[in-house]
């Protein structure tokens, strides 16, 4: 298990959106899910996820896809909590039960260890609350890159606007560790 960042925010913070046109947290993103995750205990979070119209994959019924953005993103901001950068290598998502149009998802996400660059991660999103029964549980890897990632990779004015947002660059920075 790796150490809690010496700078991670304390239980009960709210973490901000990691880029402001991110379609699972970001404000900015037309249409978006804008799931934003709280600090939990340890090395956790919770993510709450509430299925609206626009999240139909059936007729009701939320699509196993978004499903499996909120967890891509309440796993990935577990991430913050060990100062990592890093990108989903691996999403793995178990569908034990519908979830319905109107319902909250509250997800729990947490690291279960590292191994080099790999960051081994695992949620529940329970219904009707956080003890409530499991709906989605969701496996993920992470693997650990540099901001040079973004930079070689994204497209070039995409690049260039976040660098010039404060909040993208406190991101990139991820707690100093990984400049
Ligand atoms: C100032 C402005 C500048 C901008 C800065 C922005 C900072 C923003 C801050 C925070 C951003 C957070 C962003 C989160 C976004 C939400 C989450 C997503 O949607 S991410 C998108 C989807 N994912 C991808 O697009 C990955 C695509 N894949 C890749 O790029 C590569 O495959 C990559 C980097 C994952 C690995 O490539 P390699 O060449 O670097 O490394 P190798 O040697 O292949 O792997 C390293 C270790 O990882 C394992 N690994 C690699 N891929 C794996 C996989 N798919 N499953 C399991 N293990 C895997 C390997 O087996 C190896 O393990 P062994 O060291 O040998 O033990």
């Amino acid at each position: 298990m790796p150490d809690k960042h010496s700078n991670a925010p304390e239980p009960g913070t709210k973490l901000g959106s990691h880029y402001s046109r991110c379609f699972g947290c970001g404000d900015d993103a037309l249409g978006g899910l804008r799931v934003s995750s709280t600090v939990g205990e340890g090395l956790s979070v919770t993510t709450e996820f509430t299925v609206t119209d626009n999240h139909q994959g059936a007729p009701g019924l939320a699509h196993g896809g978004l499903l499996a953005l909120a967890f891509d993103e309440a796993l990935g901001a577990v991430n913050w909590l060990i100062g990592a950068i890093a990108v989903t290598g691996r999403l793995e998502t178990d569908y034990l039960m519908p979830v319905p149009v109107g319902t909250t998802l509250h997800i729990t996400a947490q690291c279960d260890g590292i191994s080099g660059r790999k960051i081994y991660t695992s949620a529940v999103g329970r219904l009707g609350g956080p003890e409530g029964e499991a709906a989605v549980r969701a496996t993920a890897i992470f693997i650990q890159v540099g901001v040079d990632h973004f930079l070689s990779n994204g497209r070039l004015e995409d690049v260039q606007e976040a660098m010039h947002d404060p909040e993208q660059l406190r991101a990139a920075r991820a707690f100093e560790v990984n400049p």
